[in-house]
Order: C-alpha cells, then structure tokens, then sequence
C-alpha cells in the first residue's frame, strides 16, 4: 500500500509548493486538510494520527503541537520549521551533511529540516571545519540575501500589496541584532565553536537566495583557493542537488543573479576571490533546496525504509 503523506500548512508558502512537486505521484497517497479546517485541531490530529509521514510547514509552537498530536501513531516527521533543527532526537534533514547522513535520514522517525540560508551556510563552512580547512575555532561572518517568499505568507503580502504595512524598500537588511534563529543550527552543524556573525537581507523578488561567507586565506589552514574548491568538490562528488562550479567557470562570471535557481532545487556553490582572499557563495532558491524541495528530498530518502 503507498504510504500516505500529510502536509500540516499545506495552504502555506513552503506547504504549497511541496503539493505541487507532490501532486500527481502514484507512489504516495496525500492526505489533505480543507481550507476551512487548516486550524482545526481535531481534524489536523486525526490527519497526523493517520499519517505515516507528516511534513509540518507551521510556526514553531503549532508544528511542536502537531508532534504532540501524533504521539504514538508512529508518525514520521519531516518539520521544515525552527523548532527541533538543534534537538539532539531529531536528524538534520540535510542529506550532504557528511557521507552516510543520507541513510541517518532514510531511518529517522524525526527529521528537521535547515533553514534556507542555513543550507547555504552549512554547504560552504561544514566541509571545510570537517576537512580541518578551516579551524573550528574560526570567526565567521555570513551574509545573506533571500527572495521575500522565504518570510512565508505575511511578508509575501507587505511586498506586494498597498497596505498599512507595505514595505516599499527594493532591498533591505533586517535582524540587524546578528541574532537570526538560523544561527544556531548553521553553528551547530558547521561545526563551528563560536557562533557565526549572520545578516540577512531581502530583495524585490519572490524566489532566490545568495549565501556569501567571505574569508582571508590567512585564516585557513588551506594553501590556496585551488586547495578549498578542491575540497568542496570532493564533499559533493557525486551529489544529485549540489553543483560546485569550476573556477574557471566561476571567474568568467560578471555576476551572481540571486533568482537563477528559483523554480530548481538545486544549489550550487561559487570559490570566487584570489591567493589572498576568497568568497565562497552559495546560490539556491529558498523555497527549493532551502524549503519545499528538501524536505521532498527528505521524504523520498525516507518512504524507501
Ligand atoms: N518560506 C520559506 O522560504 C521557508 C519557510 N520555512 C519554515 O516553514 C514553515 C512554514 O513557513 P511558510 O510556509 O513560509 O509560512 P506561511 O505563513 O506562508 O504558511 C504557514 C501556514 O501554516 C498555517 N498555520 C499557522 N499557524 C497554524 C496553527 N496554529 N495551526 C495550523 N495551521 C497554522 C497558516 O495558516 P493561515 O493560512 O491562516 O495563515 C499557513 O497556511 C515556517 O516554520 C517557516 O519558518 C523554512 C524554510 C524556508
Ligand atoms: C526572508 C525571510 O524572512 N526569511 C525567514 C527565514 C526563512 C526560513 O528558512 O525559515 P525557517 O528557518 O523559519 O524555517 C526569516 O528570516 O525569518
């Protein structure tokens, strides 16, 4: 019988496009919860209880709750939301985490899936602190920007409507207190020791991201730009969603344009820079493999076991 799915916030930003990469496959049977009924408790219970995988697209609080519903129904969870990413009980959705992790995820009855600039973030620091490239101890700063979809359905609706609210900015920076809720997973699992010094930013357009981590050569342990790039494609050999690019092709670049992998779910990871100083950058849509198309590729790792 096809395991059967239910998305908890399927009439959300990150709900919706899961539907859509979702809709149509004849190896899983989707659950839905009506418009009208998205809040009910009831209804989400008997949903998540019926369930073998729930993927919760939900604030914090309502995606702990959704868990709690479920308790002992033996649901597997993929939860795209802050609230378990540091929890010691639940895996890292992020396949190229390290060889093997793929399989940690394909066993998990809890999966938390990383934020989108975390994803980012992760990708280029976590190969590098695991080669010893970069020492744990290092200060990073990281800098980021997301298309406005990524702040779901109540800053899609400030930027593009008139409304009391409505931001007018082309571009803006935002957390400026350096304490994003992304800090702590990209720490955690970019095995750094010190947390990373994060800003975020957005732009005027629905869906891209860049994720830039700039660092003085002086500060690896890496001989030259060619010796990190060579690093970071030995991590990703292989891999089906992450694109590191040759130098070459890097250096030709007389741009990076944040919205080039919007509609993919792909990522790929830039070593721009020179002997002296690098920016390693990362490109991906936030709602693909920064939301939506990760946790789908949670999911099918998982409905194999
Ligand atoms: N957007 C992105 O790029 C990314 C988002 N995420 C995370 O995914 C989660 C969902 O985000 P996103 O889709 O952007 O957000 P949205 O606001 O677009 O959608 C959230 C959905 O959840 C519903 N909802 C809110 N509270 C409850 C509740 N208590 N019970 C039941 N349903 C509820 C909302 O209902 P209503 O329709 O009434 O508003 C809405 O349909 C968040 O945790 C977010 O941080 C993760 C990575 C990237
Ligand atoms: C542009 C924007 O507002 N982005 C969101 C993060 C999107 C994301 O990755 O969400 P979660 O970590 O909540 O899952 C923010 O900064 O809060």
């Amino acid at each position: 019988m096809a395991p059967k799915i239910f998305v908890d916030g399927e009439h959300g930003t990150t709900g919706l496009q899961i539907l859509e990469r979702l809709t149509g496959r004849s190896d899983i049977d989707l659950l839905s919860i009506p418009h009208a009924d998205r809040h009910d408790k009831d209804v989400r219970k008997a949903l998540l209880r019926e369930a073998d995988f729930a993927i919760l697209c939900l604030p914090d609080d309502a995606a702990r709750e959704s868990v709690a519903m479920a308790e002992g129904a033996g649901t597997r969870f993929i939860d795209a939301s802050t609230a378990h990413r540091t929890n010691p009980n639940w895996v890292f959705g992020f396949k190229e985490l390290e060889p093997g992790h793929g399989e940690k995820i394909a066993q998990a009855q809890y999966v938390a899936n990383p934020g989108c600039y975390s994803t980012g973030a992760i990708a280029l620091i976590r190969p590098l602190t695991q080669a010893g490239l970069l020492p744990k101890d290092a200060l990073v700063t990281i800098f980021g920007v997301s298309g406005y979809t990524g702040g779901g359905k109540g800053l899609i609706a400030q930027m593009e409507s008139n409304g009391e609210d409505a931001i007018d900015a082309p571009y803006f920076l935002y957390a400026t207190r350096l304490a994003h809720k992304h800090v702590p997973e990209t720490q955690k699992y970019g095995l750094l020791e010190h947390a990373p010094l994060f800003q975020p930013s957005v732009g005027r357009f629905p869906q891209g991201m860049l994720v830039q981590v700039p660092l003085h050569m002086a500060a690896l342990k890496a001989s030259s730009r060619e010796a990190v790039h060579a690093a970071l494609v030995s991590h990703y050999n292989g891999s089906q969603h992450v694109r590191v690019a040759a130098l070459a092709e890097s250096d030709a670049l007389p741009r990076l344009d944040p919205t080039q992998l919007a509609g993919t779910d792909t990522m790929d990871i830039h070593v721009f820079g020179h002997d002296n100083q690098i920016n390693l950058v990362a490109s991906l849509d936030n709602l693909g493999k920064g939301a939506s198309g990760a946790c789908v590729q949670a999911l099918d790792l998982m409905v194999q076991v």
